[in-house]
């Protein structure tokens, strides 16, 4: 699509572009973290783009189960290879976001890009890495991580898989004792990888030591059929990510030598003597990897179904605000406003957090090279925060999103539905949330408790502020309105520790106590974590060198952003004297008027995201805005239009209405 003829374009939107008051590339810049990486996400999409091997020759949705798996498993491996292809110099993680939409629903090489690879990379020790890393770099192995189980997936120690060492011969032995022991979910795992990292309790000296990583191999290399002692499947369709082959994994006493446990961390000697790791929470360092680059990628689900409802919204006219006159945009109702815009906010609230957060990750990851475990509970508090609020709140907003566009926002065709199951299952997996969230409170619990106490950890520095928990601000800056958060978190924090405490001094044992305040606890972390976001937002904004027309959009956007959160939870704000009565309606009168200020940049703000048409993947949201059209074209490709009387008529209408003659 040529973004530079206006002839093709629906003229709504072309009204729309010309109200752009900011430079649409200077932000597309700070989308990508700057003008290179905009310049090679463009290369990367461009290439995939206009390769027709990553067309489907009809939509995904007409297909059956095993040719959906067999298309996506064609175009995944046809951009494997064109990855590989590349130039190299290229961190293939850093270029992932390019490539959001280019494979649809889940893909069966996924899980071996982003936790196959990085398990080895983070848990093998430099011989092992020597022996698999090349090799599934080059994608001559094809793996997954095969931890959950039937019966366990959030209680990792409770996994019961068991790897027992026989020094005898020097191998462990996989075993699945029970049904419940089953491997079941990982992607890839039912037809696709022939290895995987397992993760497993290792058993030796007559000594269980917990759930460790062991590199196995599944599958005959040249054959590619299951090895003896493994039974492996699919496990049927789910809620989305249907073209990926999520899978099941039982061993019958399967052998393996003792060199395929991943021993960068802890070591099972010849003999059988265990020797321990540093920490003795390294050994799940794969999933706090992954929970870091799931808060970009929820960025990323959240930026096509904005740019989908927001675009989808200029266009849509329909009702009346003016008895009789002509029927307006819906993105002039300020209800519209209000579902679409804070997206928007939001989507810029989850780039932030995760480059503060992805910087926090390098600086510990160095740490741990020199022996320092210091700030790994801050960075796993933090990255199961973001995680969990990340995941939440783009879910969310993808359905609003698809709220926001009625009833065409429902048919496959708007990529709505689809980015919704693509981004919910963020909430379940990789640690399901409410499960991180309250590690977050553990964590919130202790540093409260050991206020006085040096540990490094900034992100919980201000628990020791107990002065500011008496003060309210008159002011209403941003900052202020971030000190209005802090003073929120703080204050349930506070709460939750005095009604544990109090428990406890009634005569609870702690985890009862603990088990009761757990609602109490979940809204701390969201509350901590919450706060967290904002003030990386203001910070960012605040700093950020830009033109005054891109500056005054962020702006708004973050007061936005500050301000809708504390309307969604004020009882909390009220609570603690952060903010009065009158400061909350004072407030969401100047979020109408912030709604009022962004809608005339709303499409040129999406337009930032700078999405192209042919990842989007959706009738409504493309650039050129001729969404009728788009969607009549969509429909007559359904099967059922391929004939006016379906063969169903002739086999079970017909005889119903003849019947009663
Ligand atoms: C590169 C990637 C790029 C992009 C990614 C984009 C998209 C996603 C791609 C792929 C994802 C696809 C599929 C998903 C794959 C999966 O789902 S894999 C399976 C994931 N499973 C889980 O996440 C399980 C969740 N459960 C747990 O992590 C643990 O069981 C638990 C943390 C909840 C609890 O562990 P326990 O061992 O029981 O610990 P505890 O008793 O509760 O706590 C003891 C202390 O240990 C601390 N702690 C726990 N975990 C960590 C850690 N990771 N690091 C540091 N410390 C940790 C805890 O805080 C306690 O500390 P105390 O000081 O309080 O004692
Ligand atoms: C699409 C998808 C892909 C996946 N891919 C993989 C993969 O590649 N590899 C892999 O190993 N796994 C994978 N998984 C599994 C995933 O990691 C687990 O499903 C997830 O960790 C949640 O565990 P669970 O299913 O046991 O849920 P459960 O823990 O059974 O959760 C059920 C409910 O119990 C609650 N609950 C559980 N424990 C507690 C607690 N301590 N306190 C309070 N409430 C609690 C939860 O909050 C939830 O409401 C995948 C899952 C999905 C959906």
């Amino acid at each position: 699509m040529d973004k530079n003829n206006e002839r093709e374009c629906n003229e709504d939107l072309i009204r729309e572009r010309r109200k752009c008051n900011f430079n649409i590339e200077e932000l597309t810049n700070i989308v990508d973290g700057g003008k290179a990486r905009t310049a090679r996400r463009r290369e990367i999409q461009r290439l995939l783009i206009n390769d027709p091997e990553f067309l489907d020759e009809i939509p995904q949705d007409y297909m059956s189960h095993e040719d959906r798996y067999s298309n996506e498993l064609r175009k995944s491996a046809h951009l494997m290879q064109k990855l590989a292809d590349q130039e190299s110099g290229h961190d293939i993680h850093q270029d992932i976001g390019a490539l959001t939409g280019i494979l649809k629903d889940g893909n069966p090489l996924m899980v071996h890009l982003s936790m196959f690879i990085p398990a080895i990379l983070g848990q093998a020790n430099s011989e092992q890495q020597e022996k698999w890393l090349g090799r599934s770099l080059r994608n001559e192995i094809i793996g997954t991580y095969a931890q959950t189980e039937l019966g366990h997936g959030t209680f990792v120690r409770g996994l019961e898989t068991r790897a027992t060492y026989d020094p005898t011969v020097e191998e462990f032995v996989l075993h699945t004792p029970t049904i419940t022991a089953t491997k079941w979910w990982p992607g890839g795992l039912g037809k696709t990888c022939n290895y995987c990292v397992v993760m497993a309790q290792l058993y030796t000296q007559g000594r269980c030591y917990g759930p460790h990583p062991f590199i196995v191999q599944l599958r005959d290399e040249e054959t590619h059929r299951s090895l003896p002692g493994i039974t492996l499947g699919e496990i049927g369709p789910r809620l989305g990510l249907n073209s990926n082959d999520n899978g099941f994994l039982k061993f019958e006493n399967h052998r393996i030598p003792r060199t395929n446990m991943l021993m960068k961390h802890s070591q099972v000697l010849k003999d059988g003597t265990y020797v321990k790791p540093l920490h003795n929470k390294l050994s799940y360092g794969t999933m706090m990897l992954v929970r870091v680059g799931i808060v970009g990628a929820c960025s990323r689900s959240l930026q096509y179904a904005v740019t989908i409802a927001t675009r989808y919204s200029a266009v849509r006219h329909q009702s009346e605000i003016v008895p009789g006159q002509p029927e307006p945009q819906i993105l002039d109702y300020q209800t519209q406003q209000y579902k679409v815009i804070p997206q928007i906010a939001s989507v810029f609230a989850l780039i932030f957090s995760a480059r503060s957060l992805s910087k926090i990750q390098s600086s510990v990851t160095a740490k741990l090279k020199d022996g320092n475990t210091d700030l790994l509970p801050e960075l796993h508090s933090l990255s199961s925060g973001l995680k969990a609020l990340s995941s939440s709140d783009a879910s969310w907003g993808v359905e609003v999103c698809r709220l926001a566009c009625g009833g065409h926002g429902y048919l496959a065709s708007s990529n709505l539905p689809r980015t919704y199951t693509g981004t919910t299952c963020a909430i379940t997996y990789e640690g399901e949330n409410t499960v991180l969230l309250l590690q977050v409170a553990r964590y919130l619990i202790k540093s409260y408790r050991s206020i006085g106490k040096e540990t490094g950890a900034s992100s919980v520095s201000y628990l020791a502020d107990q002065t500011s928990l008496a003060s309210s601000s008159s002011s209403f800056s941003n900052k202020a309105l971030v000190q209005a958060f802090k003073l929120s978190a703080l204050s349930l924090v506070a709460e939750a520790e005095a009604r544990l405490q109090k428990l406890c001094d009634m005569g609870q044992e702690f985890y009862h106590a603990w088990n009761y305040c757990s609602v109490l606890l979940l809204k701390c972390a969201e509350a901590h974590t919450r706060y967290y976001i904002c003030e990386k937002y203001e910070q960012t904004v605040d700093s950020l060198k830009a033109s005054e027309g891109v500056k005054n959009v962020l702006q708004s956007l973050c007061r936005l952003y500050l301000i809708y959160h504390i309307t969604l939870t004020h009882g909390d704000f009220l609570k603690c004297g952060a903010l009065t009565p009158r400061n909350i309606a004072v407030l969401e009168g100047e979020m109408c008027d912030l709604l009022a200020v962004l809608r005339p940049q709303a499409v040129s703000i999406v337009d930032a995201f700078d999405i192209p048409d042919e990842l989007l993947g959706s009738t409504l949201g493309c650039w050129d805005g001729n969404v009728y059209q788009r969607l009549y074209d969509e429909a007559l490709k359904s099967p059922l239009n391929k004939t006016d009387v379906p063969d169903a008529y002739y086999k079970y209408l017909l005889p119903l209405m003849k019947s009663s003659l």
